[in-house]
C-alpha cells in the first residue's frame, strides 16, 4: 500500500500516531528502513517506512467524493477525505459503489427531501453527491432495466446511522414505486408503517444509541413489472430478548412498555398501570426518560402506524394488554414456600401483580402461579410435581415474560407481512438488509457471538463482491489479473458453523446433554481447536475463548451461551397460555402435536440463527448486491466531531479497509489515458509529439518512464500501489526544476516591469503629490485667511461689543462721575459758602477781634501816647513852671 519508494527528505508523509491514528509531518531523515518525520503538532517521530505513507502534494481540502479517486489510496488517505468531507457536512462518500455514510447527529431536512429525491430520480451514478438515494436510485434501474433483483446492505455498529439509511432507501423506493394513492392504505405506504411498529416493539435505548434496533431486519420490497411496488416481506433476525428482563444503567427496555406507561388515564386504569419507576422490569436502570421524544405522542403514533398495516383496534387492545401482562407479571416477587425448596408469591403486593397479570392474559390466576412455582415431570407411569425454589421460580417468571414478549414481536412480523402481502407474480425484489455489525464489548455473551457470525458471512459475501468487482473491471479492460491475492475468511466461518465439528454444533451438543456445563462446553472447544488458527485460549481463563475475526479478536464468555442458546417454551408456560380466554394470547402459542411438542422440547437457538442466516445469503446471492457502510464518527454522538482512531476502527471493521486492500493487491490506481497524460505527460513532452492515439501516447510515455508491472487497459492505466506516489515525485522534481527557471525569468520580468510601473508611479505621485501639496499649501492658506478674517470680523465685533460695552459703562461712569462731581461741586460750593460764611464770620471775627484789639491797642496807645504827651505836656509845663518858676 504504500509508497515508500518516493519518500524522501522534505516530503509531506503520514506516519502512525497513538492518538490521532496518522498524523501529517514533514521527513527530516532516511535512515536505510527508518524515517524520522517532523509531525505537525512538533513532535519528532521516527518510524518504521512501512508505517509511513506519502501524502498527495495536490490534495483538495474538501476531499473527493469517491476514496479510489486519491491519487494515494491508503489509510491515512482514506481517514482524511473522510474527515475533510464531514467537517464540510459531506457526510457521504463512496468508495466505488461502496456508499460511506458518516453519521451527522445533526438533522440535515434538505438532504432527504422530495425535491432532492427528483434530482436523484434517473441520475447517473457518480453524476451527483454521494446519497442513499443515488444507492437505492441505481439499484431500481438496473432492476427495471436488467430484470435483475437488487440488495443493498447497510452495515456499522450500534448508533451508527443504519436504521436512518435504511429508512431513507424505503422512503426513496416508496417514492419511486408507489402508486398514485386513492385508497388510504397502500402498499408503500404499508410498507414505510412497518419501521414505527417494529421500532416500538424492537427498539430501545442503549448507551450506544438512544433508538437502537434490537433485532437485525432483511426488507424485501416486491416490484410489478412496470416498477411498481407489488408486496414486501420483512424478515427479522435475533431479537434481543433478555432485555425484557434485564437492563442495565443508563439503558431502557422496549419503547412500548413506556408507551403504553404513558396511555390516556382510561387505558392506564384499565391495564393498572403507573408509573415505569413502578415496574420492575423498567426500574433496574434509572433511565425512564429519552430527551425530545414525547411517549404519549409516540404511543399514538406507533397505533396509527399499526391501523394503516391494518392491524384491527381488537389485536392492538390485545397487544398492549399483553404487553401491560409482561410489566405486571415482572413485579412478581417469591418467597420460599410452605414446603422444602418450594415457593409462593411472596406478599399481598406480588399477588395483585399475578392476578393482574393473570387477568391481562385472561388465563386463570392460580395456574400462572403453578405454572411458576411447579414443574410437571412425565414419567412413564405417572406425572410428578416438582416445587421449584424461589430462585428457580424467578427464573420462570423471566423465562415466561422473554417467551411472550418474543413470540408477540414474531406475530407483529408476520402481520405485517400477511397485512402488505406477496406478489407471487412479481419477478423482481429489492432487498434492504439493516443489521448490526461487529461487536467487540468488555463482556461479549452468545448474542456477540452469532452478531459476529453475521457479519464474518457478510464479509465473506462483501469480500467475494469487490473481488468481482475488481475482477470484471481487470477483464473489461481486459489486463491480467490472475495474480491478485483474495484472503477468505472460510476458516473462521468453518470453526463458527460447520457441521459437524463447528462450535455451534457443539454448543446444541452441550445443550443436549443433561450433564452440561459452560465449563465442560469450553474443555470441549479447547480440545477440539487448540490447532486452529482463529481459536485462541485464553491464558487465565477456564471457560472463555477468543476467536481472531476478520475484524479483530474477540473473547466470548461461556456462561449464558447453553441457556441463551436454548429454545424452548417450558411445557407449562406453553399449556398456560394456550389455555388463556383470549385467542390473541392462545393464538401465540398454538398447541403443537405430541410428536412435534416432543421433538421441539430443545430447539437450538444458534442452528436456527445459522439457517436463517444461510437462507439471507441464498436471497443475497441471487441479487445484485450495494452496500451503504455506516460509521459513527464519535461516541458521544455529538454532531462535529470525528475521532480518528474510532472511524478508523470501524472502517476495518466494515470491510472498507479490506476493500481498499483488495483494491492495493491489484491496480488500485486507475487513470484513463488522457487524465494519465494530463498529468505526467511533463515526464516526457517529447514522445507525446507526434502520438497519433492517446494509447500509443501513454505507452511510450510509461517505456520512457521506465515503470515497472504497470498495466495498460482499453481506457485506463492501472498502476501498482505506490506507483502513483513514485510517478508524483519524478513529477514534482520536474515541476521543480521548471518552477525554479520560471521563477528565476519570472522574477526578473517582474522586477524589470514593476521598476518601470514604480518610476512611473513615483513620477506620477510626486507631480501628483506635488500639485496636492500646492493645493494642500492653498487650501491651508485660505483656511488660515478664512480663518484669520473670521478672527478679525470675531475681534472686530467682540470690540465692538468691549467698546459698546465700554462706552456703555464709560457713560454709566461719567453720568455717575457727572452727578457725583455735580453733586460734589454742590457740596464744594455748599462748603465754600460754608467756609466763606466761615471766612467771613471769622474774618469778622477776627476784624472784631482785631479791632478791638487794636481799638484797646489805640486805646491802649492812645492813653499811653495821650499820657506821655499829658507827662511831656506836665513836664512842659513843669519846666514852664520851673522857669515861670
Ligand atoms: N442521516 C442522518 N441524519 C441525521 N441524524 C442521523 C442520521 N443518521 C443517524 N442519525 C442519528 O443517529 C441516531 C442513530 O441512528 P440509527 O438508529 O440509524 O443507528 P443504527 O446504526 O441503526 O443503530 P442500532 O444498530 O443501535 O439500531 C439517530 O437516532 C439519529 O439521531
Amino acid at each position: 500500500m504504500a509508497a515508500q519508494a518516493s519518500i524522501a527528505v522534505g516530503s509531506q508523509v503520514w506516519v502512525e500516531d497513538p492518538d490521532e491514528a496518522w498524523i501529517d509531518g514533514e521527513v527530516l531523515k532516511v535512515n536505510g528502513d527508518t524515517i524520522t518525520v517532523k509531525c505537525s503538532n512538533e513532535k519528532t517521530v521516527t518510524a518504521k517506512a512501512s508505517h509511513v505513507h506519502a501524502k498527495d502534494p495536490e490534495e483538495s481540502p474538501c476531499g473527493v467524493d469517491d476514496m479510489t479517486k486519491l491519487a494515494y489510496l491508503h489509510e491515512p488517505g482514506v481517514l482524511q477525505n473522510l474527515k475533510s468531507r464531514y467537517d464540510m457536512n459531506e457526510i457521504y462518500t463512496y468508495t466505488g459503489s461502496i456508499l460511506i455514510a458518516v453519521n451527522p447527529f445533526r438533522r440535515l431536512p434538505h438532504l432527504y427531501d422530495i425535491q432532492m429525491m427528483e434530482q436523484y430520480k434517473g441520475a447517473d451514478f457518480g453524476e451527483l453527491s454521494p446519497h442513499p438515494f443515488a444507492v437505492a436510485d441505481v439499484a431500481y434501474r438496473l432492476m427495471l432495466n436488467e430484470g435483475i433483483s437488487q440488495s443493498i446492505l447497510v452495515s456499522g455498529e450500534s448508533g451508527a446511522g443504519k436504521t436512518e439509511s435504511t429508512k431513507m432507501i424505503m422512503r426513496y423506493l416508496a417514492y419511486m414505486g408507489g402508486k398514485a394513492a386513492t385508497e388510504g392504505r397502500t402498499v408503500e405506504k404499508q410498507v414505510l408503517q412497518s419501521n414505527p411498529v417494529l421500532e416500538a416493539f424492537g427498539n430501545a435505548k442503549t448507551v450506544r444509541n438512544n433508538n437502537s434496533s434490537r433485532f437485525g431486519k432483511f426488507v424485501e420490497i416486491q416490484f410489478d413489472q412496470k416498477g411498481r411496488i407489488s408486496g414486501a416481506a420483512v424478515r427479522t433476525y435475533l431479537l434481543e430478548r433478555s432485555r425484557v428482563c434485564q437492563i442495565s444503567e443508563s439503558e431502557r427496555n422496549y419503547h412500548c412498555f413506556y408507551m403504553i406507561c404513558a396511555g390516556s388515564p382510561e387505558e392506564r386504569e384499565k391495564y393498572k398501570l403507573g408509573d415505569p419507576s413502578t415496574f420492575h422490569y423498567l426500574n433496574q436502570s434509572n433511565c425512564y426518560k429519552i430527551d425530545g421524544l414525547d411517549e404519549s405522542k409516540e404511543y399514538l403514533e406507533t397505533r396509527k402506524a399499526m391501523d394503516i398495516i391494518g392491524i384491527s383496534s381488537e389485536e392492538q387492545e390485545a397487544i398492549f394488554r399483553i404487553v401491560a401482562a409482561i410489566l405486571h407479571l415482572g413485579n412478581v416477587e417469591f418467597a420460599e414456600g410452605d414446603d422444602v425448596d418450594s415457593s409462593k408469591p411472596k406478599n399481598e403486593k406480588s399477588m395483585f401483580h399475578l392476578r393482574t397479570a393473570a387477568e391481562l392474559f385472561m388465563c386463570d390466576e392460580k395456574a400462572l402461579e403453578d405454572s411458576l412455582c411447579k414443574r410437571i415431570i412425565v414419567t412413564r407411569d405417572e406425572n410428578i410435581v416438582k416445587t421449584l425454589d424461589a430462585e428457580a421460580a424467578k427464573g420462570s417468571r423471566d423465562a415466561l415474560a422473554k417467551t411472550v414478549y418474543s413470540r408477540l414481536f414474531d406475530w407483529l412480523v408476520t402481520k405485517i407481512n400477511n397485512s402488505i402481502g406477496q406478489d407471487p407474480t412479481s419477478k423482481c425484489l429489492i432487498g434492504v438488509l439493516d443489521i448490526y455489525g461487529f461487536e467487540s464489548f468488555k463482556t461479549n455473551s452468545f448474542e456477540q457471538f452469532c452478531i459476529n457470525l453475521t457479519n464474518e458471512k457478510l464479509q465473506q459475501h462483501f469480500n467475494q463482491h469487490v473481488f468481482k468487482m475488481e475482477q470484471e473491471e481487470y477483464t473489461k479492460e481486459e489486463i491480467d489479473w490472475s495474480y491478485i491475492e483474495f484472503v477468505d475468511n472460510q476458516d473462521i466461518l468453518d470453526l463458527i458453523d460447520k457441521k459437524p465439528g463447528g462450535i455451534i454444533a457443539l454448543l446444541d451438543e452441550a445443550c443436549m446433554l443433561p450433564r452440561s456445563t459452560h465449563e465442560t462446553f469450553a474443555q470441549k472447544l479447547y480440545q477440539t481447536f487448540k490447532n486452529h488458527k482463529r481459536f485462541v485460549k485464553p491464558k487465565l481463563s477456564r471457560s472463555d475463548f477468543t476467536i481472531c475475526h476478520y475484524a479483530g479478536d474477540v473473547t466470548y464468555q461461556t456462561e449464558l451461551f447453553l441457556d441463551k442458546n436454548k429454545d424452548y417454551v417450558i411445557a407449562e408456560h406453553q399449556a398456560l397460555l394456550g389455555a388463556s380466554g383470549c385467542s390473541f394470547v392462545s393464538g401465540l402459542f398454538p398447541l403443537l402435536s405430541d410428536d412435534s411438542s416432543k421433538s421441539s422440547k430443545f430447539s437450538s437457538i444458534g442452528s436456527r440463527f445459522k439457517q436463517q442466516l444461510q437462507s439471507l445469503l441464498e436471497t443475497l446471492s441471487s441479487t445484485e448486491p450495494h452496500y451503504i457502510r455506516c460509521v459513527k464518527p464519535n461516541s458521544l454522538l455529538k454532531p462535529a466531531i470525528f475521532e480518528n482512531q474510532n472511524v478508523l476502527q470501524q472502517l476495518r471493521c466494515g470491510g472498507v479497509m479490506e476493500a481498499i486492500r483488495i483494491s492495493c493487491a491489484g491496480y488500485p490506481t486507475r487513470r484513463t489515458f488522457l487524465e494519465f497524460i494530463d498529468r505526467f505527460g511533463i515526464l516526457a513532452p517529447d514522445v507525446l509529439t507526434g502520438s497519433s492515439d492517446e494509447i500509443t501516447a501513454v505507452r511510450r510515455l510509461l517505456e520512457k518512464v521506465d515503470l515497472q508491472g504497470y498495466q495498460v487497459g482499453k481506457t485506463k492505466v492501472f498502476l501498482r500501489s505506490g506507483q502513483m506516489a513514485e510517478l508524483d515525485a519524478r513529477r514534482n522534481e520536474v515541476l521543480g526544476r521548471s518552477a525554479n527557471l520560471i521563477q528565476r525569468k519570472v522574477r526578473s520580468f517582474l522586477a524589470k516591469k514593476s521598476f518601470i510601473a514604480l518610476r512611473r508611479s513615483a513620477v506620477q505621485i510626486q507631480t501628483v503629490c506635488r500639485g496636492e501639496l500646492a493645493r494642500r499649501v492653498y487650501q491651508g492658506l485660505r483656511r488660515e485667511a478664512a480663518s484669520l478674517k473670521i478672527q478679525t470680523r470675531y475681534r472686530m465685533h467682540n470690540a465692538r461689543k468691549a467698546y459698546t460695552e465700554l462706552s456703555a459703562s464709560a457713560l454709566t461712569i461719567q453720568s455717575s462721575l457727572r452727578g457725583m462731581a455735580a453733586r460734589k461741586e454742590i457740596h464744594f460750593r455748599r462748603q465754600t459758602r460754608a467756609a466763606i460764611i466761615i471766612q467771613t464770620r471769622c474774618r469778622q471775627f477776627l476784624a472784631r477781634l482785631d479791632y478791638s484789639r487794636t481799638r484797646k491797642a489805640a486805646i491802649t496807645t492812645q492813653c499811653f501816647w495821650r499820657g506821655k504827651v499829658a507827662r511831656k505836656e506836665l513836664r512842659k509845663l513843669k519846666l514852664v513852671c520851673l522857669y515861670v518858676t
